[in-house]
């Protein structure tokens, strides 16, 4: 019924779940993966009553959420969250990310530096041995952001980074995120030093962020197409695996699909 993607990224939400107790304040985050979780959570909230508070990273999450039940709270309202679940781009060996794909980054990392663990969903095809493939979201202000494109490029250049500036695109007009911002999509191909790139980046006045997650990670999950999940918790080399039967989830993948 599902594809090979969409499977592991059902199967990696599906673990995550089990991070989940009673009456917890969540964090959700925002994308493909991240949907299934939501989509999980409002079924376990509708069949096995399992209650929670939540706030989300995305005016999408949000939309998404409520239109499944889940009221979502403002993060100011509800405070410091217990666990935050969100997909990534990208993840190196020390299970740091490059997010923002979706265009949330901010609200992302507004919300996860504010969750006491953060579980990240993802597949297989995510892992890199240095985090850069994915081209790098930076969030800027609309003010002279062609100024601040340009300040990047010198920072790169001053790092001796090889790297290009995209102007994210919706449609004909530049993205403009739920915070108003534009993004500048970095195509660095490998980047070095992630912690230095990120100070340097964030010193320039129009940046209000990247999509470098460092060291905010405290479990990962990779889902696969056969129903295999893989855990690993920060700080550990290994992996827990548990294998989940297709055929018993059919029934829960076909109900959450809706
Ligand atoms: O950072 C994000 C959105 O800003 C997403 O978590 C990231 O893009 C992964 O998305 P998906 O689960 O659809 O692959």
């Amino acid at each position: 019924m599902l594809n090979a993607a969409e499977t592991g990224k059902f199967i990696s939400a599906k673990r995550a779940l089990e991070f989940v107790q009673p009456d917890m304040k969540l964090g959700l985050g925002t994308g493909s993966t991240a949907a299934w979780l939501v989509k999980l959570l409002a079924d376990a909230k509708s069949n096995n009553g399992l209650q929670f508070s939540a706030a989300a990273t995305s005016s999408v999450t949000t939309q998404l959420a409520e239109s499944l039940g889940i009221k979502i709270h403002a993060l100011d309202d509800i405070g410091q969250l217990d666990l935050a679940i969100d997909g990534a781009d990208e993840f190196d060996p020390d299970l740091n990310l490059i997010k923002g794909g979706g265009g949330a980054l901010l609200q992302e990392k507004i919300v996860e530096t504010a969750a006491d663990q953060l579980v990240i969903i993802t597949d297989a095809s995510k892992q890199v041995q240095h985090l850069g493939a994915f081209d790098l979201p930076v969030e800027v202000v609309k003010f002279g952001w062609q100024t601040t494109q340009r300040l990047i490029a010198d920072v790169l250049k001053t790092a001796d980074v090889d790297g290009q500036t995209i102007t994210r695109r919706g449609g004909d007009n530049p993205f403009v995120t739920d915070e108003g911002h534009f993004i500048l999509d970095l195509r660095l191909k490998k980047i070095g030093n992630p912690a230095a790139l990120a100070t340097a980046l964030t010193s320039i006045a129009g940046v209000v962020e990247t999509g470098l997650f460092l060291d905010m990670t405290t479990a990962i999950v990779v889902g696969d197409g056969n129903g295999l999940a893989r855990v690993q918790h920060k700080g550990s080399a290994d992996w827990t695996e548990q294998q989940y039967d297709l055929d018993a989830e059919a029934a829960l993948i076909k109900r959450v699909m809706g």
